[in-house]
């Protein structure tokens, strides 16, 4: 199924138009549910596109949105065809804890290549450590001859809590509440300044398989200001979360904040546009695109520090390839070395539209990724005359490791339904498969492994705006000797070299067919003459000293050139951040559409769920308009009474 942001320009209206949109996921009766979401945004996506809504019970449904973890029993329970928003165990990265502990494990096996978060203590367990660091840093600023920072060296947040809900400072025990459990992290108080303003960003990641790891960036993105002027004297009046908190949840509460109500401009008020941030950093003569490939990293290192944990669950958890996918938000602070810092990954990354900027980014976003899943294009009929099959399948090689696949009994409808073709799907293949028997239902792990290659070939001719991050030239070489060993599989190495080093030898050889004069590819993955000099784990070493150490080396002409040789097809690529995402002359809804009623497709259940909702909140909104009314003449006397004092 390919998705566009196109279909949601037309799907308020009953025509011709819509159509050539929704007429695939009707015909094929495609389905999709939300589970503790209630984003507009997918809801929106789905239907332009044809697919109907069914209840959260419902288990024959092709795309699952979850906004909140899966229990890893409903995930053993996925069917190849399905599509879920989640792996198992990704909240290893998602609980602000959790990331902290697992990046600071890999630190410790492998070293200043993962220093990229702030130095941080949980509480209550981590007390004891926590207040030596309060005395050292004491020590430290005294000794300097300096003052402790305001509002404070350290910032406290509750390790499950999102939109800067519970955030305070600290410069002591004192300051440390005894109920936890808080992340107490070191406040990064050099922040680089946006118009004297500090900000953060929101980078979209998607990840369509840990293991191997396939991880991409989206090239369009978010920076949210503080809106009101960075200060760290004590003497500054302003309020400390409006300064020293980016959040859009809450600075747009404040009285200075100034919503990006235009599509002209990228970068008007409070939040604009990674591109537009990205400019504004190269017009003061700095190096953006180095920037990026420093977030870039940090992301793969991210990723890679929870690979194991998510691999392990996942061998137990997911039947099939390719059945999950993953959206994360990364929040990163930039410093005055414009080097970057992860503060945060973001679970389901709002996909609220409430500025045009928002509206037109995130329907990319959102359609972008959904063609990166792939969702298969199967006649609902063909699905239910395979499923008993397949479950009997799936329970039977939960008993054994190996099902015996000549021992299913088949849906004698099956082989009739699959006379009828299904779109997108070879006849041949299905029937080979399944009406024959002759081939396991469920595939082990070399065949698991062989769909995936399958899928990323798939997934490059998909991938819209993202950027793959890994795997991609060099990145085997360059990442390898700071990855986990994951036994011998060696599925990441292997991934490399189906889709890296064949591509590269393919390219390589029509080259030289069609000109015998060309010279050799910089794209190349180990061609360089650079390392005849050095061996690979030692350029390893360097290019994680490049990405790490900002000072040393502020731009690509700083950057040894070993190590430049690699980085500099990720570098042109890094070009897509900076572009703009709006065309001079084009215009852009500023919000979702509403969806005309007729599209609005829901199975019977799910509509039943929808009018008992409807009930509920003009039950609510009856009750909260009566209580106000009540609360009226109190209200007004008051304002009387504060009039005539
Ligand atoms: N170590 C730090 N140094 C400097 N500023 C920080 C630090 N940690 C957090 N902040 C600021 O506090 C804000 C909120 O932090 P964080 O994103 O971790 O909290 P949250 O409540 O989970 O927010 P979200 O809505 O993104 O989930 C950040 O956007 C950033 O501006």
């Amino acid at each position: 199924m390919l998705f566009s942001s196109d279909a949601l320009v037309h799907i308020a209206s009953d025509s011709k138009a819509s159509e050539k949109y929704t007429w695939l996921g009707e015909r094929l009766r495609l389905t999709f549910k939300m589970m503790r979401s209630d984003s507009r945004l997918i809801r929106t996506m789905c239907h332009s596109h044809g697919l109907m809504q069914c209840s959260s019970k419902n288990p024959q449904v092709n795309v699952i949105w979850m906004g909140a973890p899966v229990k890893s029993v409903k995930m053993r329970e996925l069917m190849p065809w399905q599509r879920l928003n989640q792996f198992p165990r990704s909240t290893e990265l998602t609980k602000k804890d959790r990331l902290y502990e697992n990046i600071e494990r890999s630190k410790s096996i492998f070293g200043e290549a993962y220093d990229f978060i702030p130095e941080f203590y949980v509480t209550p367990r981590e007390n004891q450590k926590m207040e030596i660091a309060f005395d050292r840093v004491l020590k430290e600023v005294t000794a300097a001859g300096g003052e402790l920072c305001f509002p404070g060296e350290f910032i406290v947040k509750p390790t499950n809590s999102r939109q800067g809900k519970g955030i305070f400072f600290a410069n002591s025990m004192a300051d440390i509440p005894a109920e936890g459990p808080l992340l107490v992290s070191r406040y990064l108080k050099d922040p680089y300044l946006v118009n004297n303003h500090k900000f953060d960003l929101r980078i979209y990641v998607a990840v369509t398989s840990f293991y191997p790891l396939v991880a991409y960036v989206y090239s369009e993105g978010l920076a949210r200001l503080a809106s009101r002027p960075y200060d760290t004297s004590a003497s500054s009046a302003d309020s400390n979360e409006y300064v020293h908190l980016t959040n859009y949840s809450i600075n747009k509460n404040s009285t200075s904040f100034v919503r990006n109500e235009s599509m002209s401009s990228e970068d008007l008020g409070h939040k604009w546009t990674l591109g537009a941030l990205l400019r504004y950093v190269e017009n003061e003569g700095k190096d953006a695109k180095l920037l990026m490939l420093r977030i870039e990293d940090l992301i793969v290192k991210s990723l890679l520090s929870i690979q194991n944990s998510v691999a392990t669950a996942s061998r137990t958890t997911l039947r099939f390839a390719c059945t999950n996918f993953e959206l994360f938000g990364f929040d990163v602070l930039v410093d005055q070395a414009l080097k970057p810092w992860l503060l945060e990954v973001n679970l389901s990354p709002s996909l609220a539209c409430d500025a045009p900027l928002d509206s037109l980014l995130k329907t990319r976003l959102i359609a972008d990724l959904l063609n990166l899943a792939c969702v298969p294009l199967l006649d609902k009929k063909i699905i239910d005359s395979v499923t008993p099959a397949l479950r009997k399948s799936m329970n039977a090689s939960q008993d054994s490791e190996t099902s015996d696949p000549d021992e299913l009994e088949l849906d004698p409808k099956c082989a009739k339904t699959l006379k009828r073709r299904p779109v997108g799907l070879k006849r041949s293949v299905l029937t080979k498969k399944i009406v024959s028997g002759n081939t396991s239902l469920i595939p082990n792990t070399e065949k698991k492994f062989d769909q995936i290659v399958r899928k990323v070939e798939l997934e490059e001719g998909r991938r819209g705006d993202f950027i793959r991050v890994f795997p991609r030239n060099g990145t085997w070489g360059m990442y390898s000797p700071v990855m986990e060993d994951l036994g011998s599989d060696d599925f990441d190495e292997r991934l490399f070299a189906e889709v890296i080093t064949k591509k590269n030898m393919k390219n390589s050889s029509e080259q030289i067919a069609t000109s015998s004069s060309s010279s050799s590819s910089s794209h190349s993955t180990f061609s360089s003459s650079a390392f005849s000099s050095m061996r690979i784990e030692e350029v390893s070493d360097l290019f994680h000293d490049v990405m790490m150490e900002c000072s040393k080396y502020p731009s690509l002409a700083d950057v040894p050139i070993e190590v430049r040789e690699i980085i500099s097809p990720w570098y042109e690529e890094a070009s897509e951040y900076t572009k703009k995402i709006t065309q001079d002359g084009e215009t852009y809804a500023s919000k979702l559409p509403t969806i005309r009623s007729t599209a609005r497709l829901r199975t019977k259940s799910c509509a039943e769920f929808y009018e008992v909702r409807k009930v509920q909140m003009a039950k609510k909104k009856e009750a909260e308009a009566a209580a106000a009314k009540e609360n009226e003449p109190v209200v007004l006397q008051a304002v009387a009474a504060k009039r005539v004092v």
